[in-house]
C-alpha cells in the first residue's frame, strides 16, 4: 500500500514527487509512457513567465509568480539550463498600447518584480531586429527560458534519488473507491494507495471520471512551431511576445536556452479523440503558415527557411477559467487543466498542493536526510582540464557521436545508467542533446540506436525512437563487410 500515487510524470507530477520526496511517505509516480516529459511537458514555448498576464487574484496569476520566483533557485540547485533573459510584449497600434497598459498594471497587481512599459528607441536598442512600426512595448526582466524537459528530469530523478518510485508505461485503466483507500489498475500490476493525486495532463478528465461525476471538461488546443538552427541565433535577445488574445499569449519568437531560436504557438481547439493518435502532435501548413505570418510581424526579416524542425504541443485547456488544483472525493486530487503557465507554475502548484492536503490532514514529517542537488555532467560543457578527466577515466568520451551537438559516446552511455535512464533515441536525445542539432540526427541516430542497444542488451530492431513500441528499423538492409 502507497501512501500516495501520483498519475502523471509531467512536469506537474514530476515537481509533486520531487516536494513529497522530502518527507517519511511512500509514494509511487505511474506513467503511461516510457519515460519522464514525454507529454505537453517536453513540447511547449519553454518560458519561465514572468506573470502580468494571468488575471490579478486568479490562482493562476499568484502561482505563475510564485512558481517564477522558485524556479530561479531549483534551477540552480538541480542544475538545470535557465536563462533570465526578460520579455517584451510588442504593442503594434494605439489599441495594443492600450493593452500592454492594462498588462503592465496587471504586473503590477500580481507583485512582478520590474516590469515597466518602454518607448520604440529603447526598444530597437534592445532588439535591433524588431519590426521598426513598433509603438512601445512592455518589458518584463524577469521572464526566463528554461529547457523544459530537463526541468521535469531533473525534478523526478531527485525524487527518485529520495525514495520515490517511478514506474513507467503504466497506463491507469480504472480506480476502485475501497474503504480508506483506492485501487488503482494500470495495464500491468494495480496498485493500492491511500491517496491520489491526478496529474495527467491532457487525459486529467479521464482520471477525474474514474471516480467522480464529470465537473469541468477538456479543450485540447494545440500550438505548432519552428525550431531555427544555431544559426540564426542573436535573431532576437528577448522573449518577443505580441498582445495576447482571448486565445492565448500569441505568437512569439524567443532565443532558447540551447541558442536556437523558437517560433510558435499559434492556438487551435482539436478534437479530443485525436488526442494520443498522432494526429494530436501534427503540423499543418494553416498552422505554420499562422505562425510564419505571426513572426514576420515581429521580425520581419526572420529566416523560417533555415528551420531545422517543426513540432506542436497540445494546451490541456479546459471550460474553467482557472487551473483547477482540489480534492475531488476523499484523499482524491486533480491538478487538473494546467494550461500555460503550468511550466513556470509547477514547483508552486506542488507547494499550493501540497497545503490543501495538510489542511486535509495530510502528516508531513521530514527525512532525516535527503537529496537537493543534482550536477549534470556534460561533456561539451565541460573545460579543457575537465575534459582531459574525463577522458582519461573513460575513453567513451574521447569519441564524438553526435557532431552538430559534441556529444560523446561517453555522455550518452550514461544517461542509459542514470537515475530514471532513457530508454528510447528521444530519450537520450532529450538527457544529452544528441539529435537535437542541425541534421536532427541524421548523422549521429544510427549511432545512438547501436548504443542504446548495446547497454540495453537488445537488438538495434528493438530500440524505440520515442514512445514504447515506436520502432525504428524493421531488420538488416545489408551486411556490414
Ligand atoms: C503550445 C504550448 C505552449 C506552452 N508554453 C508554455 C510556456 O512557455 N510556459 C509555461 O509556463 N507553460 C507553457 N505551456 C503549458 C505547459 O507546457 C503545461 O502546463 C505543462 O507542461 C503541463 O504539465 P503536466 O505535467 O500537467 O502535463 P503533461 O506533461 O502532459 O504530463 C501528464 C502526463 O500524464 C501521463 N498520463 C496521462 N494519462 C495517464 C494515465 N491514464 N495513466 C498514467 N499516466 C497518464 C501522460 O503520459 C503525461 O506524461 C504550454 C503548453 C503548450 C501546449
Ligand atoms: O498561448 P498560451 O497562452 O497557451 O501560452 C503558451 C506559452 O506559454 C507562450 O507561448
Ligand atoms: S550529428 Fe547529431 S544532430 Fe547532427
Amino acid at each position: 500500500m502507497y501512501d500516495v500515487t501520483i498519475i502523471g510524470a509531467g512536469i506537474i507530477g514530476s515537481a509533486i514527487a520531487y516536494e513529497l520526496g522530502k518527507y517519511q511517505l511512500d509514494v509511487c509516480v505511474l506513467e503511461a509512457e516510457n519515460d519522464v516529459s514525454v507529454g505537453t511537458t517536453k513540447a511547449n514555448s519553454a518560458i519561465l513567465h514572468a506573470g502580468y498576464d494571468p488575471k490579478p487574484g486568479s490562482l493562476n496569476a499568484k502561482l505563475n509568480v510564485e512558481g517564477s520566483v522558485l524556479a530561479k533557485t531549483l534551477c540552480e540547485k538541480l542544475d538545470v539550463p535557465r536563462k533570465e533573459i526578460g520579455s517584451l510584449v510588442i504593442a503594434f497600434s494605439e489599441e495594443d498600447l492600450g493593452t500592454i497598459n492594462k498588462l503592465y498594471e496587471r504586473g503590477i497587481k500580481n507583485n512582478v518584480a520590474g516590469v515597466r512599459l518602454i518607448a520604440p528607441e529603447e526598444i530597437l536598442a534592445m532588439e535591433p531586429n524588431l519590426n521598426k512600426d513598433v509603438f512601445g512595448a512592455l518589458y518584463a526582466p524577469t521572464a526566463a527560458i528554461v529547457n523544459p524537459w530537463e526541468y521535469a528530469l531533473a525534478l523526478a530523478e531527485t525524487a527518485s534519488k529520495n525514495g520515490i518510485t517511478f514506474m513507467f508505461n503504466r497506463k491507469v485503466t480504472g480506480i476502485d473507491t475501497e474503504d480508506g483507500y483506492y485501487t488503482l489498475h494500470t495495464n500491468a500490476e494495480t496498485i493500492d494507495s491511500r491517496l491520489v493525486i491526478n496529474a495527467a495532463g491532457v487525459h486529467a478528465e479521464d482520471i477525474h471520471k474514474m471516480v467522480a461525476e464529470p465537473s469541468f471538461k477538456t479543450i485540447p488546443c494545440r500550438g505548432e512551431y519552428y525550431l531555427l538552427d544555431l544559426e540564426e541565433s542573436g535573431t532576437v535577445n528577448h522573449v518577443i511576445f505580441q498582445c495576447p488574445t482571448k486565445v492565448g499569449k500569441g505568437i512569439l519568437v524567443s532565443p532558447t536556452v540551447h541558442g536556437n531560436i523558437i517560433v510558435g504557438p499559434n492556438a487551435e481547439d482539436i478534437d479530443s479523440e485525436l488526442l494520443d493518435t498522432g494526429a494530436d502532435l501534427a503540423n499543418t501548413i494553416d498552422g505554420l503558415a499562422d505562425v510564419a505570418a505571426g513572426a514576420r510581424l515581429s521580425v520581419p526579416a526572420i529566416n523560417l527557411g533555415n528551420s531545422i524542425r517543426n513540432f506542436s504541443g497540445v494546451r490541456a485547456n479546459t471550460d474553467q477559467e482557472d487551473f483547477i488544483i482540489e480534492q475531488v472525493i476523499d484523499g482524491f486530487y486533480d491538478v487538473a487543466g494546467i494550461k500555460s503557465p503550468g511550466l513556470t507554475a509547477a514547483p508552486a502548484i506542488a507547494l499550493h498542493l501540497l497545503d490543501i492536503m495538510i489542511a486535509d490532514g495530510l502528516k508531513l514529517t521530514e527525512k532525516d536526510s535527503y537529496v537537493d542537488e543534482r550536477k549534470r555532467v556534460h561533456f561539451d560543457e565541460a573545460t579543457i582540464e575537465e575534459k582531459q578527466q574525463l577522458i582519461s577515466e573513460n575513453p567513451d568520451y574521447g569519441r564524438i557521436i553526435c557532431r552538430c551537438e559534441n556529444i560523446t559516446e561517453g555522455d550518452i552511455r550514461r544517461c542509459l545508467k542514470n537515475e530514471l535512464p532513457a530508454v528510447s533515441v528521444d530519450g537520450v536525445k532529450r538527457r544529452t542533446l544528441a539529435g537535437m542539432g542541425r541534421c536532427q540526427g541524421g548523422f549521429c541516430g544510427p549511432r545512438v540506436v547501436d548504443i542504446i542497444a548495446d547497454e540495453l542488451g537488445i537488438s538495434p530492431t528493438d530500440v524505440d525512437l520515442d514512445k514504447f513500441g515506436s520502432r525504428i528499423l524493421t531488420g538488416v538492409t545489408k551486411e556490414a563487410n
